[in-house]
């Protein structure tokens, strides 16, 4: 005899008449249908109900229009309806034509109505069980929920419900089939609350355009050391990193854009430079081919990996523990009004510094008093910003007293989970395919925050840091006379 599943057959076996199995209230006697009639007709209505409100929550403007032209068309005829659509349907194409970054900005309702009904709901119930993200017990299907879906251009985030025992690591390992299946270039996995998550389908990415440096700070009272802005999310939001408190490891390979976060960083910190409230240390074992362009913003700054750095990082490390000893009892972490100034060690090529050294004694040395920057100077006020090439463990032995970890692109996958820590690269983090013509391109990491963010750091050019330099050292451009040969009058800065 065949066997129902579900609502399926199974088919039976050869020479076996398949029957079909009346469901069970049929056979109960007419009496108890007649008496349990309104109950069941109340719970279809109330079902029904429960259908059209989801349907006027997930697709609002189309059950609107269409209650709206269904009304007009009762009271004004059909010839009214049909000129009304025409006259809005060409005035939308024309828009879309004309000005696409508005219409795109202010009909994300359209677009999200229509790709949620066309894509998303058109396909879920067949790419759920072709991506055996369903579940059988007891012989019913459960099935993955489609809930809200937001199109935001370059991304469609789609809220879903999972089923009773399903882990979001599961969507993970399938992130690239519901990519291919749904028409996105990939698909990332965040969990935003218990059995729920939101798949981020990502169209195109919003950070091929290159950011410039916003103006400077006015003043020190606007710049915030726990929100400094180093660039753009790929949301369009402020990148922002916390430094007070925290030490950034920034990995990336030649050319990555290093320099573009460094040089954000300092740019955003000026004003604070400028009166004493931070001060900058800097170690450049390139010859000072980096931070050599701004030599004088630097309280202290050495351009090689030799003794002289050494004794830097020593002098460093000596004065947290100095400070941290005069805070004890006293005060728990550095403030503003504590009086002394933050300090900011900058190290361009981390790995020249404490891996690459060809004296053993120097290189203990230097390891054993980052170590005790990174790791004591927390709360005194004492915070790092490396950059390095290599994040391997033989190159930087104690990557996880960085706090924050920055990936911009990396040669290999593997790397990227040196950088980010395990797992989150299956999040989505993929650094190791970031564009090589994407530079200042980056994934962040904060200890803490299980999402990493996607982010690009401002583009600062050489005019940028002559300005930078002008500004900290309180150099005026000042406008000399020109006297050419002819003794015509000129201008120069
Ligand atoms: N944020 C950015 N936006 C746009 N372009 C950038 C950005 N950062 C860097 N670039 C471009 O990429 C090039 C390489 O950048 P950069 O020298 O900063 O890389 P790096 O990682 O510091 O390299 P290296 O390890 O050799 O010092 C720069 O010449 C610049 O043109």
């Amino acid at each position: 005899m065949g066997v129902q599943q579900g609502s399926r057959w199974v088919d039976p076996a050869p020479l076996e008449v398949a029957r079909p199995r009346l469901p069970w209230w049929t056979m109960l006697p007419g009496w108890v249908k007649l008496v349990i009639s309104p109950v069941v007709l109340t719970w279809l209505a109330i079902w029904i109900l429960a259908k059209i409100v989801r349907l006027c929550w997930y697709y609002p403007v189309t059950v609107t229009v269409l209650v709206g032209a269904v009304w007009l068309d009762w009271w004004a005829g059909h010839y009214v309806v049909g000129a009304l659509v025409s006259v809005v349907v060409v005035g939308l194409v024309v828009w879309w034509w004309r000005a696409a970054d508005s219409y795109s900005r202010r009909c994300r309702w359209l677009r999200t109505e229509i790709r949620r009904a066309s894509i998303y709901a058109w396909d879920w119930r067949t790419v759920m069980r072709l991506a055996n993200l369903t579940g059988t017990a007891k012989g019913r299907e459960y099935r993955p929920k489609l809930k809200r879906v937001r199109s935001e251009g370059w991304r469609d985030r789609v809220r879903v419900r999972m089923i009773k025992g399903q882990a979001p690591e599961q969507w993970t390992a399938r992130a690239s089939g519901l990519a291919h299946s749904f028409h996105a270039n990939s698909c990332r996995v965040r969990v935003v609350g218990p059995g729920r998550i939101d798949l981020d389908l990502i169209h195109s990415d919003p950070l091929t355009a290159t950011f410039p440096l916003p103006a400077m700070a006015v003043d020190e009272s606007s710049v915030d050391l726990k929100r400094v802005t180093i660039g753009r999310t790929e949301t369009g939001k402020p990148w922002r990193i916390c430094l007070v408190g925290n030490q950034i490891l920034v990995v990336g390979v030649q050319g990555a854009g290093k320099a573009s976060i460094l040089w954000s960083v300092v740019w955003a910190l000026a004003p604070l430079i400028k009166a004493g409230v931070v001060r900058l240390y800097g170690i450049d074992p390139k010859g000072g081919m980096e931070l050599g362009q701004c030599p004088d913003i630097f309280h202290k700054v050495v351009f090689d990996n030799g003794p002289d750095a050494v004794a830097l990082l020593e002098e460093l490390a000596g004065e947290v523990r100095e400070r941290a000893g005069t805070y004890r009892g006293i005060r728990r972490r550095w403030t503003r009004d504590s009086g002394e100034p933050f300090t900011l060690l900058i190290v361009d090529e981390l790995a020249d510094v404490i891996a690459y050294q060809s004296d053993k004694k120097l290189k203990e040395r230097a390891q054993a008093a980052v170590q005790t920057i990174t790791s004591q100077g927390r709360a005194p006020g004492f915070a790092t910003l490396a950059l390095v090439q290599d994040p391997r463990k033989e190159i930087v032995p104690f990557r996880n007293v960085f706090t924050t970890r920055i990936a911009m692109r990396l040669d290999e996958a593997t790397q990227v989970d040196m950088v980010l820590g395990d797992g989150v690269r299956e999040r989505g983090a993929e650094a190791h395919e970031i564009s090589e013509l994407t530079p200042g391109v980056a994934w962040a990491k904060e200890d803490g925050k299980r999402e990493p963010l996607r982010a690009r750091a401002f583009y600062p050019t050489d005019d940028n840091l002559t300005e930078l330099r002008a500004y900290i050292n309180g150099w005026t451009a000042e406008v000399l006379p020109f006297r050419g040969p002819a003794g015509e009058g000129g201008a120069a800065a």
